[in-house]
């Protein structure tokens, strides 16, 4: 049984530095920390309307991150061009509302396969593993493997967000079986958003997981025990998923 690696999204570290324009708590720190505490990658995730992670912190990060980044950005020209500027080892594709408070689906990879094939062959031309951000979705599988993405990551907020026991078993039997789908067809299966040390071990759990994305619910518990405590804890529980425990 192979084991499952823990990227630290930091976005949220930066949410509290931007409610008040001060310069801390600063992400470069807070990945140093997250890193030392045994994150396999840190992922941020440059927003076009920058709400919380700045230009100076992706910039900043590609040049101080001792494991890799996953930068997270919209499809548009303007983050391809940062993205094929720092070459992070991995840039993952997500869908962007302004109004939005947090991502809300998966990118419409099949609706729009001209535009996704573009930016990832772009990306992959300057030797960067793309993944797209996708729901637990068949098509969405199947474009992913069209476009020549060599990664996914599933989005798990339904999962997350799941009102009843019976809803959240049907999403994880959802996520489970696409999971096992999209790694027959070659793909790097990573899952994310809205994992929290409560609904974690069932997810750490498939097989075919390459990779787990998690970050507001580990900045959140680091403001109550700390980022070295709330990254090793993460970590534990996913192990121990993984193990079956
Ligand atoms: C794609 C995803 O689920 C997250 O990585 C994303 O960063 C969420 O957006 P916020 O970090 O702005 O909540
Ligand atoms: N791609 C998911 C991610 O990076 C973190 O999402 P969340 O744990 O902040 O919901």
């Amino acid at each position: 049984m192979s084991g499952i690696l823990l990227g630290i999204n930091i976005d949220h570290i930066a949410t509290l530095r931007q409610a008040r324009g001060t310069n801390y708590p600063d992400p470069i720190h807070a990945a140093a920390v997250a890193e030392h505490a045994g994150a396999d990658g840190i992922t941020i995730h440059l927003r076009e309307d920058r709400r919380h992670i700045q230009d100076r912190d992706v910039y900043l990060l590609a040049k101080t991150l001792k494991t890799r980044m996953n930068f997270e950005f919209a499809v548009t020209e303007e983050m391809i061009a940062i993205a094929c500027e720092i070459k992070p080892a991995y840039a993952c594709l997500v869908p962007e509302k302004r109004e939005e408070l947090t991502t809300e689906g998966g990118l419409d990879v099949a609706g729009q396969l001209d535009k996704i094939t573009s930016a990832v062959t772009r990306l992959a031309a300057k030797g960067i593993k793309v993944s797209l951000f996708i729901d637990a979705d068949k098509a969405q599988i199947d474009a992913a493997v069209a476009v020549g993405a060599p990664y996914i990551e599933i989005h798990t907020g339904c999962y997350a967000d799941a009102q009843t026991d019976a809803v959240q078993a049907e999403e994880l039997a959802r996520i489970t079986t696409m999971a096992k789908y999209a790694h027959s067809k070659g793909l790097v299966v990573n899952a994310g958003h809205g994992l929290h040390y409560h609904n974690v071990k069932a997810i750490a759990a498939i097989p075919e997981l390459y990779e787990l994305n998690i970050g507001h619910a580990v900045i959140a518990r680091a403001a109550i025990d700390g980022l070295e405590t709330a990254v090793r804890d993460m970590k534990t529980l996913m192990l121990e998923g993984r193990r079956g425990e």
